[in-house]
């Protein structure tokens, strides 16, 4: 099995950050059009927005944003790196993929979480014209933020649902901040239909995917805990939960430390949805083709395998039945040869 393969056959994301996947020539053209200078060389810069080998957990995964939100707090930025994202995956075949941002964290020097989202699906939608590729945005609440912001967040994704932003999330440290905390913010998203995909079970709480579930989420960022969970793994299979796994990532914030356990098998055996996703293709360094590369070392799997991930992530994505059916037949006809 090749790679060249397996970045040519088309591919669908769903777990994607936007922040997270800033290519740093990019960065560094913000900086300079910004007047204000990197810390680092441009040898040292990909090190530095790369969470290390030997990071420890997720809150130091989280650290690495720091470096880059500084320079996301204006519209022409926030646009050009929403575009430029499109462009990475078009450069992989990525047919379609879901980008998921926290407009709050691009609010720093007073951009209103409107302006914020409209920066971004202009970005996807330029995107789209050069390249081709279909995409729509997530809003993503905080863990650490306030209740009252991260509700400004729902609001604004009910205000833009179907119109460039397809459904909400919330990520930042599981750790700290467990699911029951957002009962309220969910119910209200829910209130308002919107469809949900919440980070849970990266940080070895299952409860906190039992949690989401029961709340009204359809999928799951990571879901890697509920491999220690039979009762909660079977309620994810009697609902049809889509997992989003993250493998690179899942390593570098220790949702798992040894290939053994890792549950994508288990997962598979099991009959759960599962899909491939990167997280943050600078963060963790990766892209969808180096991810499914992964799996096919560790787990041997065939074309037909990626080809069923990628339904399984077709299923997921908050669109409609028919644009659907129309990646569905994109994923067949492409695999076919493969099979
Ligand atoms: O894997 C993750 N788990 C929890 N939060 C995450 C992960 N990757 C990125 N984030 C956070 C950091 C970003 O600033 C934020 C919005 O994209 O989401
Ligand atoms: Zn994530």
């Amino acid at each position: 099995m090749e790679e060249q393969i397996i970045q040519h056959l088309p591919k669908i994301e769903l777990h994607c950050h936007l922040d997270g996947s800033v290519r740093p020539h990019i960065l560094e053209r913000l900086a300079q059009e910004q007047g204000n200078p990197l810390p680092y060389s441009s040898a040292e810069l990909a090190s530095k927005l790369t969470a290390p080998e030997d990071c420890e957990s997720l809150l130091e995964y989280l650290e690495r944003f720091d470096i880059v939100l500084p320079y996301l707090q204006t519209a022409e930025a926030i646009e050009l790196i929403s575009y430029d994202l499109i462009e990475q995956v078009a450069e992989e075949n990525v047919a379609y993929i879901e980008v998921r941002f926290a407009p709050l964290l691009f609010a720093h020097q007073g951009l209103t979480i409107n302006q914020i989202v409209e920066a971004v699906i202009a970005g996807l939608k330029r995107g789209e014209e050069v390249f081709g590729v279909k995409s729509n945005a997530l809003l993503c609440g905080m863990r650490h933020h306030t209740n009252s912001d991260n509700k400004a967040v729902v609001e604004a994704t009910k205000n833009y649902l179907n119109n460039g932003v397809v459904g909400f999330d919330i990520a930042g440290d599981e750790a700290q901040f467990p699911a029951d905390l957002y009962t309220d913010l969910i119910t209200l998203a829910k209130k308002y239909a919107i469809p949900l995909t919440l980070h849970a079970g990266e940080c070895g709480c299952p409860q906190n995917v039992l949690t989401s579930i029961k709340l009204g989420a359809t999928r799951v960022g990571h879901g890697i805990a509920i491999a220690k969970d039979d009762a909660i793994l079977a309620e994810c299979k009697e609902r049809g939960t889509v997992i989003e796994m993250c493998p690179t990532s899942n390593f570098q914030t220790k949702a798992v430390t040894k290939l053994e356990d890792y549950p994508f098998k288990k997962f598979m055996d099991a009959g759960l949805n599962i899909c491939i996703n990167t997280d943050n293709r600078t963060v963790s360094n990766t892209t969808l083709t180096k991810e499914y590369t992964k799996l096919h070392k560790w787990y041997n799997i065939d074309y037909r395998c990626m080809e069923q991930l990628n339904h399984n992530a077709v299923n997921g994505a908050f669109i409609s039945d028919n644009e659907k059916e129309q990646l569905h037949t994109l994923l067949k006809t492409a695999y076919y040869d493969y099979k």
